[in-house]
């Protein structure tokens, strides 16, 4: 199917209001191919979750935004994960799952929960309305995320300007591409002073990365990309996903009574709002060999783009795919990906959310909203700008 005109995916109408477009996609074809970008579109589960798990046919390392490595010059040195395919993904892969897996990640469960109730205590005291995305969804990862890599404490607005433009730099270039350019070269340059050995706090992730070098687990030359990789992909990721929870539950509060009733639901509840939310929209990959799907031939070295947050609402796949229910069985969502390069900060994002969700569940008998939420705009990420909610404090 060819579509000469369709709304444009990267468009302000589309990225305000994806679903229409999504809906269009699934219900047109397994593959459509947009004349505007010319590539290969994707919006329905079965073929999303396909293209994922064939990291042969649907490679990494050609980029995973519209821009084909095969073709240009990538802006900044490639990641040695995301933009890797085996075998040189493998040993980054394997050190970085270690380092981040759950069970590491329970040595920080004792400050993060302080960390939380500190920071909630604070907040109530000074009122019980507030904008949730400052004063919770960027504040809580910003506070517990930067000190577990390590990295030292000026320059940390850097960080969110940063990913944000990152984000926007595997969509096509526009006004949000624009946006962030003047200040690109500045971030770029603390991210990258911030991977060196010598930069690094002896405790954190980034230390650990370091350790694996030393041991010749990966090379030098990969670890401070892969300590770049923790700050590329781990902050404005988290304070989304937090912003979508917690809009989700202010705007559901029958919801809300359940958590605070049920607290083990928290972990379900967090991938329930990603798969819903899927903050991370869109990702591309780029085809090895003549990829045959149904009446469509993706040609060999052509850009798929693929609709996470479309396979996660396709009504082929899940019951009643709008809604929030956070007793439903959300696994196999693709809002954290799926295959090789499936989330390997997942665990991270989940420990933020259970713990900043069981800090706001014993203290807040009530969350509704106190005023429109603001979207903010992103080629590859959406999120939220500003989440006003009014608390019943238990
Ligand atoms: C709600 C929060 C998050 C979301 C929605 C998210 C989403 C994703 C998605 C969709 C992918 C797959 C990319 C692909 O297939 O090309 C991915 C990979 C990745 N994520 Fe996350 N992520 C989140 C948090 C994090 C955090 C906190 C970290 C770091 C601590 C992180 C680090 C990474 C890395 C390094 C990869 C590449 C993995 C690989 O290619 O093997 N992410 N993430
Ligand atoms: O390795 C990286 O730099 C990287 C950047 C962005 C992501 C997105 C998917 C969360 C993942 C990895």
């Amino acid at each position: 199917i060819h579509a000469p005109t369709t709304p444009d995916p990267f468009g302000r109408a589309v990225l305000e209001n994806p679903q229409p477009f999504h809906e269009w996609l699934r219900e047109t074809a397994p593959v459509v191919y947009l004349e505007q970008y010319g590539v290969y579109a994707m919006g329905r589960y079965a073929d999303v979750h396909a293209a994922l798990v064939d990291w042969q046919n649907f490679e990494s390392s050609s980029g995973v935004g519209i821009s084909n490595f095969r073709k240009e010059a990538p802006w900044r040195q490639p990641s040695v994960l995301l933009e890797a395919d085996p075998p040189h993904h493998d040993a980054p892969r394997g050190v970085l799952a270690k380092i981040l897996s759950a069970r590491e990640l329970g040595r920080l469960r004792a400050q993060w929960v302080a960390d939380a109730d500190e920071l909630v205590d604070s907040l109530l005291s000074r009122g019980t309305e507030f904008d949730a995305v400052p004063e919770l969804a960027e504040a809580f990862p910003l506070r517990v995320f930067p000190d577990a890599v390590g990295i030292s404490g000026e320059g940390r607005e850097n960080l969110l300007p940063y990913g944000d433009h990152l984000f926007n730099t595997f969509g096509p270039h526009n006004w949000l591409t624009a946006k962030g350019e003047p200040h690109i070269a500045e971030s770029s340059r603390w991210v990258a002073e911030q991977c060196s050995h010598e930069a690094l706090s002896s405790e954190g992730f980034g230390a650990r990365i370091w350790a694996a070098a030393d041991r010749g687990e990966i090379t030098a030359a990969q670890a401070p990309l892969m300590v770049r990789s923790l700050l590329s992909a781990g902050v404005d990721t988290t304070v989304i996903g937090l912003s979508a929870i917690l809009n989700a539950f202010a705007t559901h509060p029958e919801q809300w009574q359940r958590l605070r009733h049920e607290p083990a639901l928290a972990r379900a509840a967090f991938d329930e709002a990603i798969r819903l939310e899927s903050p991370v929209q869109t990702f591309f990959r780029t085809a090895t060999r003549d990829i045959v799907l149904g009446e469509t031939v993706i040609p060999e070295g052509e850009k798929i783009l693929m609709f996470l947050a479309s396979a996660n609402r396709d009504p082929r796949r899940w019951t009643d795919p709008h809604s929030f229910d956070i007793t439903r069985d959300p696994s196999g969502h693709v809002g954290f990906g799926m295959g090789i390069h499936q989330c390997v900060g997942q665990h991270v994002a989940r420990l933020e959310a259970s713990i900043l969700l069981a800090a706001l569940a014993r203290r807040i008998s009530a969350i509704e909203p106190a005023g429109s939420a603001v979207r903010h705009l992103n080629n590859t990420l959406r999120g939220f700008d500003s989440i006003p909610v009014s608390v019943t404090v238990a």
